[in-house]
């Protein structure tokens, strides 16, 4: 290719020559770029991958669908150490359909041959009201699955909330049973919950690294995922209808998931949020950087040292966590923006910091690491009008208060019962100040 000249669009044909392409029989809701890294990474390194071709939705617009459509599902994974980027082709894909299209969905999960449903639908999605919800489409597609008699099938969850499985489990009986109590009792006896901690950090794709592909590997590729080289997922629960052979890409089944999980939402996913408002607050952009100021790795640290007390000892290797995690933190060749971890914060905190909180106070100590989360929380939020939150009309009236009201009316957001505390209430006011200090140069 001479300068100047347009590579050619990535296709299914170039990408992989000669190749059949696997069939469908896994079916995904929320084609987003955390899907493209993980679960479609995961399913092309499986023992039987030719055997296991997904079919994955987008959730509020058709754009991503558009886009991977245009390219026959394949695209690439960028994955981007401390020194240098790999680039690796993905066909696990092999339908891109815009969400709104339920009778797209309906059929292909009334089919035998579809065994599995993931989704990375984010964790406020799993609480969201309304017909036009991935859970709600999910639920019609159910019940074509149910009026076809095409057996049972799994439903995984691979979003970052404690008990996923669990959460997803009740959100879909919920709304069978309001619609029709058959379906109900249909969706009882034939739909296991799979529960899955997941990790792969996966920053969004900006037109840099669009660009950088093109130049690197000579195709155009509009539907590129970045990712860290670091992958996990650790899966509970049932296939009663079979399967990818994920264990052979280093997928790890477990009978007990709740440490592992623990350990991830409460070490990686609650530095996240630590680092994401304090680092606002501090004027930071990206993880990495935010990592490097003292004031928000030393809440981090507080907060690790409190979580740790209640994660158990054995198998979790938690020292070795917490280093590994300090390393891919500091990757600053992922742009991790904290803008993005900011989002959802009433969802996410209740998962992050009120359950250290609570167990710290429960054994006599203050939580005054996970209190400072909420801190960083509640003085990104006084800082900003910029925010997204399925709670969003709540908190601009807490807004509306000032100095310790505020912080009450927000930290009711959380837990009624904690903002009840009026010493509680005070020790969260104050940290703020703490937080927006300027830094202190050696
Ligand atoms: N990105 C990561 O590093 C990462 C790592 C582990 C887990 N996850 C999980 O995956 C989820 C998705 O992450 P992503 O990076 O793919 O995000 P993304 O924004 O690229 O994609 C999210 C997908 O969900 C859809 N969606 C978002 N909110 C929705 C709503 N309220 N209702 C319906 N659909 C909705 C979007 O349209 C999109 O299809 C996260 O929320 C998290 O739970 C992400
Ligand atoms: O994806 P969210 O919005 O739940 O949380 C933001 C980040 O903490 C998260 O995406 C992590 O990068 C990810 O969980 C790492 O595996």
């Amino acid at each position: 290719m001479s300068a100047g000249q347009t590579p050619p669009r990535l296709s299914r044909a170039t990408a992989f020559p000669g190749q059949a392409t696997p069939p469908v029989r896994m079916v995904h809701l929320g084609l987003g770029a955390f899907h493209r890294s993980h679960q479609a990474w995961y399913t092309q390194h499986a023992g039987d991958a030719a055997d296991w071709g997904i079919a994955a939705f987008t959730g509020r617009r058709p754009d991503a669908a558009e886009i991977l459509t245009e390219q026959d599902g394949v695209f690439t994974v960028v994955e981007r150490s401390g020194v240098g980027d790999s680039f690796e082709l993905i066909g696990s894909i092999v339908e891109a359909v815009d969400g709104s299209d339920v009778r797209r969905l309906a059929g292909l999960v009334a089919a035998p041959s579809t065994v599995v449903v993931t989704l990375t639908i984010t964790e406020a999605a799993y609480a969201a009201a309304g017909a036009e919800t991935p859970l709600a489409r999910l639920v019609t597609a159910l019940a074509a699955r149910k009026d076809a008699d095409a057996g049972p099938i799994a439903v995984v969850s691979c979003d970052n909330l404690a008990e996923n499985g669990l959460v997803a489990r009740k959100a879909v009986q919920a709304l069978a049973e309001a619609t029709d109590p058959a379906l109900g009792e249909w969706i009882n006896a034939n739909v296991s919950f799979v529960s899955t901690s997941v990790d792969r950090i996966t920053p969004r794709t900006t037109p840099e690294d669009l660009v950088e592909v093109a130049e690197q590997c000579g195709y155009r590729d509009e539907a590129a995922v970045v990712a860290e080289p670091f992958h996990n997922w650790i899966l509970s629960g049932d296939f009663p209808g079979g399967r990818p052979r994920w264990e052979e890409a280093g997928a790890i089944f477990v009978e007990d998931i709740e440490p592992y999980e623990n350990r991830k939402l409460w070490l990686l996913n609650g530095a996240h949020s630590i680092l994401a408002y304090a680092g606002l607050v501090r004027g930071h952009a990206t993880v990495a950087e935010a990592l490097s100021d003292d004031v928000c790795r030393s809440a981090v640290e507080a907060f690790w040292d409190e979580a740790s007390r209640h994660l158990p000892d054995e198998g979790l290797d938690i020292p070795g966590y917490r280093k590994a995690l300090l390393d891919r933190f500091g990757n600053s060749r992922i742009a991790h923006h904290l803008t993005q971890i900011a989002m959802d914060g009433t969802t996410k905190l209740r998962m992050r910091a009120l359950p250290v909180l609570a167990a710290e106070r429960t054994q006599g100590r203050s939580g005054d690491g996970a209190a400072r989360m909420i801190a960083a929380w509640i003085a990104y939020l006084s800082a900003t009008e910029d925010f997204q939150d399925p709670l969003v009309d709540d908190i601009r009236t807490a807004k509306a208060h000032d100095g310790e009201q505020r912080t009450a009316a927000l930290l009711a957001l959380l837990s009624p019962g904690l903002a009840g505390d009026s010493a509680l209430v005070s020790h969260i006011h104050r940290q703020q100040d703490a937080i927006a200090a300027p830094r202190t140069h050696a």
